[in-house]
């Protein structure tokens, strides 16, 4: 019998660790460059903490089996647990709280996504306590720093605004908003027609349809409709994002726009009021980053306020604002691998200590043990096998791209060999 996997699960290898790590090192150390301080929760929650506030759906979980009568699963993102943790172990912490977490996260797997895939893993930030359009600047622009760090430039950041959009779809009727919702999302034409709507509802639904590009275009849009003074507030709550993002990205305002403190093109704005996120609990600003087509629009990351999840948590149903994001690292991964950034290897070891004699063994690990302890990392490891010729051992050295060979006699002395 060959044990196999289960379904959906991945087992990463010694170079796809080098490479995953590539990616979240330089991620963490932008987090902390802004700032952020890393937290790390249980991978197990309560299945009432991960649905808290429309989280996530019951079905997407990936539920345990029940422990003192109380409902587990395995966490499915960490938005949740991070505003639990905020409300029941964070109270007497000063405000603002940035704070970033590198972790694994399941879900339920949906037929024909990521090939049956369950765990995925995710780097992000959360900044609690500060509902200012600064702080919807702030996670923007680390957001944009992020991908800087990563050196990727061919993508795209798209916004929209939770609250915006579910006062644009309220003219609906409560049994067709949904599907109204997901034909926008998904810009199907044929899928609205076939909804049933009035001709008027019909005709805003196709204007719905047009509110996303260039953001200039669609607030230039937006004016022409009759908002209620709630969505007028959202939008002009954008507008200064928008502006404030750009004086930072394009400090001059006029010819080639650039990424902050790069020489780099800055990215495609594009502001989308179809954008909608798999959670409920946004209430605010909400926005993904996409790779270009020729990259298949994989979307890199996502996040948005939340200004009622933590009031959820203290049951007193009072609002505390919150926004953050996570980025995709597989998806990351996909996009970096094509440019060549990613290590192409695992390290080789520097030095391959070799016992010449059963009796030179003892000598061999102490010599070890002193190379690796320079202050610079140096990669010493034993040789392990018995009785090898010095040719075989050399073959092996090479192979491995070992450069240097200390061979240790019986009498405890080290003969070293450059190997090119
Ligand atoms: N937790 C969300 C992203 C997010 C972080 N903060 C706000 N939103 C997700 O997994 O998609």
């Amino acid at each position: 019998m060959t044990y196999q996997p289960p379904a959906g699960a991945r087992d990463l290898l010694p170079l796809d660790v080098a490479q995953k790590y590539w990616i979240e090192n330089r991620l963490e150390q932008v987090f902390q460059r802004w700032g952020y301080h890393r937290i790390i929760t249980s991978t197990v929650e309560r299945m009432d903490t991960l649905m808290a506030g429309g989280a996530i759906d019951q079905e997407a979980v990936i539920e345990l089996q029940p422990v003192a009568g109380k409902r587990l699963g395995l966490r499915p993102e960490l938005t949740a647990s991070i505003a639990r943790t905020a409300v029941t172990r964070l109270a007497r912490v000063t405000y603002p709280q940035r704070l970033y977490y590198n972790a694994n996260v399941f879900r339920q797997a949906t037929q024909g996504s990521h090939g049956g895939q369950q765990e995925f893993y995710q780097a992000g930030v959360e900044l609690l306590g500060a509902g200012a359009t600064v702080a919807d600047a702030e996670i923007v622009l680390l957001l944009l720093d992020c991908l800087h760090s990563l050196a990727l430039d061919s993508w795209c950041l798209i916004l929209g605004d939770a609250q915006l959009t579910q006062a644009l779809l309220t003219p609906f009727a409560p049994d067709q908003r949904q599907a109204v919702r997901q034909a926008l999302a998904a810009l199907d034409r044929v899928a609205l027609d076939g909804i049933g709507l009035s001709p008027d509802l019909h005709r805003h639904a196709l204007h719905l349809l047009d509110l996303r590009g260039h953001p200039e275009d669609v607030l230039q849009a937006l004016g022409q409709l009759a908002l209620e003074a709630e969505a007028e507030t959202a939008v002009e709550r954008l507008k200064s994002l928008i502006a404030l993002v750009r004086d930072v990205i394009n400090p001059g305002g006029e010819g080639q726009r650039l990424a902050p403190g790069s020489q780099r093109p800055a990215p495609a704005l594009t502001l989308d009021l179809s954008l909608i996120q798999p959670f409920d609990y946004y209430t605010g600003l909400v926005f993904e980053v996409v790779t270009g087509p020729e990259q298949g629009c994989q979307v890199l990351g996502q996040g948005g306020r939340y200004d009622h999840l933590l009031g959820v948590f203290q049951g007193q149903g009072q609002g505390f604002p919150g926004i953050g994001f996570v980025l995709n690292i597989e998806a990351l991964h996909q996009a970096l691998l094509p440019t060549g950034y990613l290590p192409q290897d695992t390290p080789p070891s520097d030095w391959l200590v070799v016992p010449t004699a059963p009796q030179a063994a003892a000598a061999a690990f102490t010599y070890a043990q002193t190379l690796r302890a320079s202050a610079s990392l140096v990669r010493a490891e034993v040789h392990l096998a018995d009785g090898e010729s010095p040719a075989t051992t050399r073959v092996l050295a090479r192979q491995r791209r070992i450069s240097r060979i200390a061979w240790i006699g019986p009498d405890g002395l080290p003969e070293i060999e450059a190997l090119n």
